[in-house]
């Protein structure tokens, strides 16, 4: 028996009743259904969309509010009151400048306190008292817990508690009450997030996601590929850095990098208008919601010129360094015979259009301008210092690994890479051969590292970050070669395409799944694999639930850049006590409509798994351990007070 730990331990539980107390603490937390777990996948940037699946629990807070509510309340106050449960703040104005008279907005103010005291108790029946208290308002938790555990049996209290809702309207107290509460209810829904990937890039917030995640409750990631590619940049890799701003011009962004993590992008486009003109292949593209002018296009459209061309010779060392990548077929611009304006790739030669290779001395191709060097070292300085930047990369590396065993469940953003016949493929990286989880937990074990020492930039661990992004064997990347460069100067669509990891046939397979599942050490009768990564063509009838249920695919496209390929707005997945449930998300009204008509998202449901006997905390990972301490505290109350 490890004795010190007693010691330790009984320092804090420093009376037999304090120790017996927490016993039948835990024991029963251990006997309660298990709590929600909400999982959302590929946000990429569409805060307003990621805000509303948040606040509106895909769909759960008004399913509660209904189960309450049905027999007293109308479907539209039904919807009036759980549109306030999402955004009281604005709803509250709203209410206030459509009421005639303050008697008419106190009655309000009355019986809305009065339905929200109504149902936190049914919203909270699954958590102990001390839970609840943790997710109340701070400032208001002794008048709602004299509310919430009133007993009007005796009907003597009555007044007492009209007193206390009339004293709090008196007082002016009643809009930050409310607001407090329709947060409360919104987080006692939702026990736990699980975010399968994919953050940053294409849409405009992915800064204000990460915000909102430092201040969630409960909340893990899984990196996908692009939170890598910003991770990779902020731990020193340069051509991540490239790929990021190159993406941020791409899709009319370069607001993030300038205004939100005070990047200076100055002498990049110093050089940009130097050496580039226009060019249709690098025009951004246009968003409704941030309109350019044509000249700031333009400047644009030179600046995603600069960053490419920096990007593709940043590549080629370190395809060079580290012949286990196995990428010599990407060292393109080495490929190129620039005088016939062509270039051989996978043994085919095409001819090049839309080029911009001003800056390329075809001797040397992947040779920086000493200009060119410098912008680069420049921005990685600018953005290993910039504040929030490495504030919200730190968050993502401490709440986030590559995947996770939650549940029974395996989470991973991409896949695990395997061959054709479903063998886990290996990679030999210094001289050891690595393949499924061993070769996961490689790849972490090196994010990490990088992270560790950022003013390294060209070490193996900085250079297996971008291996991340972008090579064969990356369980994030899922493909055997990113088309980059001939997306932007061939025209032969054949070029461009990318071929996917057999993994993602595979997956189709129950077969298949259950060995990966097992690969993780998973029970796979139970265990399901969740992916996001790839969008579900809904449209062309993919089903995101594959492999008999073993599989779930919850890209459904948050991405508004994305949408037309998925005809829908999203997936999301519930896991509840009750079992597992797919919500899909038809589109996501802005929150100006759905404040004004109460157009809320249309979620339909599409049930994975059914538990036969409701899910307790016991059987979750949060149980494991509660019964760990409690045979702590058990050996704590025979060592010190027993004998
Ligand atoms: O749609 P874009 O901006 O051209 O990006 C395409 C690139 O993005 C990728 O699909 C990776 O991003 P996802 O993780 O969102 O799929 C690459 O495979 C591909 O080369
Ligand atoms: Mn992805």
């Amino acid at each position: 028996m490890n004795t010190k730990y007693l010691d330790l331990l009984a320092e804090k539980y420093d009376s037999e009743e304090k120790v017996v107390t927490e016993i039948i603490n835990l024991e029963a937390i251990l006997n309660l259904p298990k709590g929600t777990e909400h999982f959302v996948s590929d946000l990429h940037g569409e805060y307003h969309a990621f805000q509303h699946v948040l606040r509106n629990g895909s769909g759960k807070v008004k399913e509660k509010i209904t189960d309450i509510f049905k027999d007293k309340l109308t479907k539209e106050e039904i919807t009036e009151f759980a549109t306030l449960v999402y955004y009281p703040e604005e709803k509250l104005t709203l209410i206030k400048n459509n009421v005639n008279n303050k008697q008419a907005l106190y009655d309000w103010y009355e019986e809305t306190i009065c339905n929200m005291v109504q149902l936190i108790p049914y919203a909270s029946s699954k958590y102990t008292r001390s839970k609840l208290r943790k997710a109340l308002p701070k400032q208001f938790v002794y008048i709602i817990e004299e509310l919430l555990y009133k007993s009007d049996k005796y009907s003597n209290k009555t007044t007492y508690y009209e007193k206390i809702v009339q004293e709090i309207i008196l007082l002016g107290q009643a809009d930050k009450l409310i607001t407090g509460l329709a947060y409360t209810i919104q987080q006692l829904v939702v026990d736990h997030l699980h975010v399968v990937g994919d953050i940053y890039d294409r849409g405009p917030d992915p800064d204000k996601i990460v915000d909102t995640l430092i201040d969630y409750h409960s909340v893990d990631i899984q990196w996908g590929n692009h939170d890598v590619l910003w991770m990779g940049a902020y731990a020193g890799s340069k051509v991540c850095l490239a790929n990021i701003i190159r993406i941020c011009a791409r899709y009319n962004n370069l607001d993030i990098i300038e205004d939100v993590y005070g990047i200076n992008l100055r002498p990049l486009l110093n050089v940009a208008e130097k050496y580039y003109e226009d060019n249709p292949a690098f025009r951004p593209k246009m968003r409704p919601d941030n309109p350019l002018s044509e000249d700031e296009a333009l400047q644009i459209t030179k600046i995603h010129q600069a960053i490419a061309i920096i990007q593709f010779k940043l590549e080629s060392p370190i395809i060079k360094r580290r012949p286990f990548f196995n990428m010599s077929e990407r060292l393109l611009l080495e490929k190129i015979d620039y005088e016939s304006n062509e270039v051989t790739v996978y043994g085919k030669t095409y001819s090049l259009e839309n080029t911009c290779f001003a800056t390329i001395n075809p001797e040397d191709p992947a040779a920086l301008l000493p200009e060119e060097q410098e912008i680069i070292d420049k921005l990685l300085l600018s953005v290993q210092h910039s504040e929030k930047l490495a504030r919200h990369m730190k968050f993502l590396l401490k709440k986030g690994n590559l995947y996770l065993r939650y549940n029974g469940n395996l989470l991973i953003h991409g896949c695990i890479p395997v061959d054709e016949e479903g063998n886990m493929e290996q990679m030999e990286i210094e001289g050891e051969s690595y393949k499924g989880r061993e070769l996961l937990d490689k790849f972490e074990q090196y994010l990490r590292q990088a992270f560790t020492d950022i003013d390294k930039t060209d070490d193996l661990a900085t250079d297996m970050v971008w291996y991340l992004w972008t090579g064969e064997y990356s369980s994030l990347f899922g493909k055997r070669a990113m088309t980059t460069f001939e997306r932007y100067f061939i025209q032969d669509k054949e070029a461009h395409k990318e071929q996917k990891n057999p993994y993602f046939y595979l997956r189709e397979n129950e077969q298949a799944c259950r060995n990966m599942l097992e690969e993780f050490g998973l029970d796979p009768d139970h265990g399901h694999i969740i992916n996001g990564h790839t969008p579900v063509k809904e449209i062309e009838g993919e089903n995101p639930i594959k492999a008999n249920g073993k599989m779930i695919v919850i890209d459904g496209g948050f991405s508004k850049a994305y949408q037309s390929t998925t005809g829908i707005a999203g997936y999301t997945l519930l896991y509840n006590s009750f079992g597992m449930q797919l919500v899909s998300h038809q589109h996501f009204n802005s929150k100006k409509a759905v404040l004004l008509n109460g157009a809320d998202v249309l979620s339909v449901k599409r049930v994975v798994d059914k538990e036969l006997e409701r899910k307790k905390v016991r059987e979750t990972n949060v149980g494991h351990r509660l019964v760990k301490e409690i045979d702590m505290l058990k050996q704590l109350l025979e060592y010190q007070y027993m004998t």
